[in-house]
């Protein structure tokens, strides 16, 4: 038995009929508090299939610890997220193992941290970076191995010639684009994102910003995606939670709550960057 079967069979809920319909995770009243409004809580939504959910707000007020728990990688104090698998079982995240969440992150989803020394193995080939996931998949045929990897080197924009380089030899842009490959060459359903364009200048930010956006459309990727940067939520983002000391002050389309924002935080943050 797989251990995505094993996920199914220790947590499986009766299947909906209508699966187009039915969103993809499911996250309700999710809280993690490492003191007094600090990190987040009551926090709900769903998200669909293809849909591209953007997290913003300022440092400190409790982005990343969401993703985290989000993406399985930390336990909640509070509340419950389900996610319907490609076979339409749904799961109850944190009612699986560890093991079992940890299967999910190498198959159905992907994450791309903001640093790629984080989500690249620095010490093999790229060409092994991206092919790693298709193995943990159970494709064992070098030749379809190398050829994926080569497919995949070219959608991101990476010379082939580099495909037995290691990573460290690449630039930043070039790193994280590889990085970008690793985690979509086998074809995750939801992808988590953490201020994946951070840390990079600005020209190269924008490259990549580009490619991600073609990417997300071409793929039907839905997206879950951290920035503190209101320009890459408006170009990525369907829709957006404002964040704002552990809580969400407000949610909605993009540009809705870009163009009009409510919420006096919002308004603040949206203003600030308007001004020079
Ligand atoms: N493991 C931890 N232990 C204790 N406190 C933590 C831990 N992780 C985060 N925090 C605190 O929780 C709050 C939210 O942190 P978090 O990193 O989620 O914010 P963020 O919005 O992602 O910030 P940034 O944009 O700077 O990354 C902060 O006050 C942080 O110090």
């Amino acid at each position: 038995m797989s251990a995505l079967q094993a996920i199914n069979n220790q947590t499986a809920r009766p299947v909906a009929d209508d699966l187009v319909a039915e969103p993809l995770l499911q996250v309700s009243d999710i809280g993690l508090l490492f003191g007094p409004d600090k990190g987040c809580q009551e926090v709900g939504f769903d998200l669909y299939p293809g849909e591209v959910l953007g997290i913003v707000g300022e440092s400190g007020s409790g982005k990343s610890t969401l993703l985290n728990v989000l993406s399985g990688r930390s336990q909640p104090d509070a509340g419950t997220i389900h996610y319907r698998q490609d076979s339409g079982v749904v799961t109850d995240l944190y009612a699986s193992t560890e093991a079992q969440r940890r299967t999910l992150l190498r198959t159905e989803w992907g994450f791309v941290e903001q640093n790629p020394r984080d989500g690249l193995r620095m010490t093999v080939s790229a060409g092994a970076n991206i092919g790693e996931r298709l193995m943990a998949q159970g494709v064992r045929n070098y030749g379809v191995l190398r050829s994926e990897s080569l497919r995949w080197l070219r959608q991101v924009e990476i010379d082939e010639s580099r495909i037995d380089d290691l990573p460290r030899t690449f630039s930043g842009g070039m790193q994280q684009r590889l990085q970008i490959a690793r985690n979509l060459v086998s074809h995750p359903r939801l992808v988590f994102m953490d201020e994946p364009t951070g840390g990079l200048d600005v020209s190269v930010q924008a490259r990549l910003l580009d490619m991600l956006r073609a990417l997300v459309r071409d793929l039907g990727l839905a997206v879950i995606i951290v920035t503190h940067d209101l320009a890459v939520a408006r170009l990525l983002a369907d829709r957006l939670m404002v964040m704002r000391r552990s809580r969400v002050v407000e949610s909605g389309l993009t540009d809705q709550i870009l163009d009009d924002p409510q919420h006096p935080y919002t308004q603040l943050l949206v203003s600030s960057v308007l001004q020079p």
